[in-house]
């Protein structure tokens, strides 16, 4: 079953310049999707666009079709409805989604007493869990702590409990790692691959990096300047890419890959 469709999404600025041209892509229930290309390539907005998320003074037209509802010109109460249940996000920077005021139990108590309806002892403990399945080490410690007493690894766990605590049909990973140390990198990662298998959750991966984008997703759209030039299985991408923008992607990707080999004997 589809879950995400979006046809001729085109994103404009206010004064007519357009970001994302005529974009179409569709992501089936449990499926994984992976968005990759440079900087400035049009990700972002492409996943705020499918959010209903856009920055003031800019405009979708096209269609963007989430579990159903038609978040192209949908009212706000539509959207919040939409947000959360069919779909939450991950963004690269967790403060975005933190609120630095309040401790973080509490933060992941809202929409997940919401969803679930718990409160009290109960909701502390499914808290404590929640927190415990991002892999975070002494949850009860993390739950009281206001997330600038905690690590930037362990922020952007916080921030993947917040988004699966509505238990969302779609995850929106928007680059999860690029801010985090290389060795943390590789543990949110693997972390969010075992999550979104346990729960059988759809994905939409955004990342510049076609090595991080191969680790989590089966399929890939490569983006370039607010454009699809090329789709296909991250295998046949990285074995036959037929575009010469995915062509310089794998190249470059190799490259740094080499570079490791080379090291190595050493
Ligand atoms: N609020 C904004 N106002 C005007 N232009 C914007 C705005 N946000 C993004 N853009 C422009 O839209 C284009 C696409 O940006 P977008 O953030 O989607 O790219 P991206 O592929 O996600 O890149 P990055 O990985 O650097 O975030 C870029 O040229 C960017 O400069």
């Amino acid at each position: 079953m589809t879950l995400l469709d979006v046809r001729g999404l085109t994103v404009r600025t206010g004064d007519g310049r357009t970001l994302v041209d005529d974009l179409s892509f569709s992501v089936a229930s449990g499926e994984r999707l992976g968005l990759i290309g440079e900087s400035g390539s049009g990700k972002s907005l492409t996943t705020l666009a499918v959010l209903g998320l856009l920055p003031d003074g800019m405009s979708a037209t096209g269609s963007v079709e989430l579990a159903g509802t038609q978040i192209v010109g949908a009212r706000e109460k539509q959207l919040t409805a939409v947000r959360g249940r069919d779909a939450a996000v991950v963004f690269q920077e967790p403060l975005t989604a933190l609120d630095p005021l309040m401790r973080v139990g509490r933060q992941v108590a809202e929409p997940l007493g919401r969803r679930t309806g718990l409160k009290g002892a109960a909701l502390r403990e499914a808290v404590g869990e929640a927190l415990a399945q991002v892999r975070l080490p002494e949850p009860e410690r993390i739950a009281r702590a206001y997330p600038h007493e905690i690590s930037g690894g362990q922020r952007q766990r916080v921030a993947l409990a917040l988004a699966l605590a509505c238990a969302p049909r779609l995850l929106i990973a928007d680059e999860p790692t690029t801010a985090l140390d290389v060795s943390v990198q590789a543990e949110m990662l693997d972390l969010i691959d075992a999550l979104v298998r346990e729960r059988e959750m759809a994905v939409l991966f955004v990342s510049h990096d076609l090595a991080v984008v191969a680790r989590v997703t089966d399929r890939a759209l490569v983006l370039k300047d607010g454009r699809a030039v090329e789709e296909g299985t991250v295998h046949d991408l990285v074995r036959a890419p037929r575009a010469p923008y995915t062509r310089d992607l794998v190249a470059s990707a190799r490259t740094l890959e080499s570079a490791l080999d080379l090291r190595s004997p050493r």
